[in-house]
């Protein structure tokens, strides 16, 4: 999260009044994140976390997120619940934003995981696939290739600033993952971003995911393909096996991989890959400098996408 947009303490009582919540004893922006606007908030009948959505969300988009976040709690996964305005609603306006309440999840995200909450990541993303199976609406994924594309455009003239001969190794890529891109897994609802930050825990023990809003429809294994890219690099960019196999092997203890998902792991990684290298370079060239968000790198994920091109056999990722 980040704070894109600042809200007066007036603007917020005003939008509170719309719920059931009691009074607002305070409330501050959280920096975290790169997305959307969030506040932490007190009020006299608990902690909520409040959400502005800023670019990369569509209105239009927001009941199928807070829907699937209902739906999953209902179906025991820990994640954050939507908060229901007096009108029945879910979704308000704040600051000339969409704006929503969600309930506040305990526990805290991990800098640097260990194989057990890696394994313990790969179990949540099997039942999170498993859970969204029933789930009644969909939304096709706006960040794939065409979506890729996009990004790319807005971003490909300056790539050469960030890295020399960025452009030509990315146009490379863009044309071997068009070409080779599988069509036929198996797929349903997927998080689509389910990095450390992400993921609770209290200690060792998965507390709760959070962030469902790039969640979409697509092939279980490029949410899987994911996760390899989020959790199981170090600070040095090496790729840790260990975690790598304890994260596939949760996985597949509660959903079996097929082989065709198998095979296709290391193209779905580099497209996985891709597809932050790209929301990074674009934020990283076009957000000013000084404003209360996180600009991350994109330099990691482009040596990322670098190894997963080397990878020959799904044996190097543990499996
Ligand atoms: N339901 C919740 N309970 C507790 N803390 C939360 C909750 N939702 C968000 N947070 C806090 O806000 C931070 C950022 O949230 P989130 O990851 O949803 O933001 P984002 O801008 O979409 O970020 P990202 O860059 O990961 O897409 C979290 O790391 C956490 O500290
Ligand atoms: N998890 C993403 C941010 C949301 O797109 C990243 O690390 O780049």
């Amino acid at each position: 999260m980040a704070v894109y947009t600042d809200v007066s303490e007036g603007e917020l009582e005003a939008f509170l009044k719309e719920y059931q919540v009691g009074d607002l004893l305070s409330y501050k922006g959280i920096a975290e994140g790169s997305e959307n606007s969030n506040y932490m908030l007190h009020t006299t009948k608990g902690a909520y976390i409040l959400t502005l959505y800023e670019k990369r969300v569509e209105r239009q988009d927001l009941p199928f997120f807070l829907g699937l976040m209902e739906h999953l709690a209902k179906k025991g996964i820990v994640c954050p619940l939507p908060v229901q305005r007096r009108d029945g609603q879910l979704i308000g306006t704040l600051a000339d934003r969409a704006a929503a309440l969600i309930t506040f999840l305990e526990g805290v995200w991990i800098r640097k995981p260990n194989a057990t909450q890696c394994r313990e990541v790969g179990r949540a993303l099997a039942g999170l696939h498993l859970a969204g199976a029933d789930f009644p609406m969909s939304r096709p994924n706006a960040l794939q290739i065409e979506g890729w594309r996009k990004l790319w455009a807005g971003a490909r003239d300056r790539a050469d600033e960030v890295e020399p001969g960025l452009v030509a190794e990315i146009d490379r890529e863009f044309a071997e993952l068009e070409r080779d891109w599988p069509t036929d897994l198996p797929g349903g609802i997927i998080h689509a971003d389910l990095f450390p930050d992400n993921v609770f825990f209290l200690g060792n023990e998965l507390s709760g995911l959070i962030d469902f809003y790039f969640a979409c429809n697509d092939f279980y294994a490029y949410d899987l393909a994911i996760c390899l890219n989020a959790w199981c690099f170090e600070k040095d960019q090496s790729y840790n096996l260990t975690k790598s196999a304890a994260l596939l092997s949760g996985y597949r203890s509660v959903r079996p991989l097929s082989d065709a998902e198998a095979e296709a792991l290391p193209l779905l990684a580099r497209g996985a890959a891709l597809r932050f290298m790209l929301t990074r370079l674009y934020d990283w060239l076009t957000i000013p400098d000084g404003e209360l968000v996180l600009k991350r790198d994109p330099h990691e994920f482009i040596r990322r996408l670098r190894f997963h091109r080397r990878i020959r056999s799904t044996a190097e990722y543990g499996l």
